[in-house]
C-alpha cells in the first residue's frame, strides 16, 4: 500500500504525520486496525501506563488501541482529519476532512479535556480530575 503521509518528529508534539501529497477533501488516509481493552483490563493493566497517550476512550468504558499509523496522528483544535470508529470491525478510518497540502501535519481532534500541554494552546485549560488519563473520547 502507497501511503499519502510519512512520518516526522519534532521538539514538541513528537511523532506526527506529515502529506507527501496534496491529499483532496474526503481521501480515505489510513485504515488502522485496533485492539480492544475491555474496562476491566484496561483499569487492571494499561491505566497509568504509557498507553495512556494512544487509547481511545468508548463510551461504556473499553479503549482502543489503533495499531499501524493510527496511533501517530497528533492533535489540533482544527483539525484536517476526521475519524471513524467501526466497533465491529476493530478498525479506525481516517479521512481528510480539508485539502491537505503536501508538507502539512495530519491533525485530528482528540477532544477537550487534553492531558500534555497542546503546542498551539491559546487559552489555559485546567485537568480537573488531576489524574492522567487517556481521554481521546469516542
Ligand atoms: C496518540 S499520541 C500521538 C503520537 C505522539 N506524538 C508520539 O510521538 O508517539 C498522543 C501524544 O502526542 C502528543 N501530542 C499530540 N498532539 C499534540 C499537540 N498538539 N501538542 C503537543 N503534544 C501533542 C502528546 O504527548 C500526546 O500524549
Amino acid at each position: 500500500m502507497e501511503f499519502s503521509f510519512e512520518m516526522q518528529s519534532n521538539d514538541t508534539s513528537g511523532r506526527g504525520l506529515y502529506a507527501t501529497k496534496c491529499i483532496p477533501s474526503g481521501t480515505l488516509i489510513h485504515t488502522a486496525p485496533c485492539l480492544l481493552f475491555p474496562s476491566s483490563t484496561y483499569t487492571n493493566h494499561a491505566r497509568h501506563t504509557v498507553l495512556e497517550h494512544y487509547l481511545f476512550n468508548c463510551p461504556n468504558g473499553d479503549r482502543l488501541l489503533a495499531l499501524g499509523y493510527g496511533s501517530i496522528f497528533n492533535h489540533d483544535e482544527t483539525p484536517n482529519v476526521d475519524f471513524r470508529v467501526d466497533r465491529e470491525n476493530l478498525e479506525v478510518r481516517y479521512i481528510a476532512c480539508k485539502e491537505i497540502d503536501v508538507g502539512c501535519e495530519l491533525f485530528i481532534y482528540y477532544g477537550d479535556k487534553l492531558w500534555f500541554e497542546y503546542a498551539g494552546k491559546k487559552e489555559e485549560s485546567s485537568d480537573e480530575e488531576g489524574d492522567f488519563l487517556a481521554r481521546i473520547e469516542l
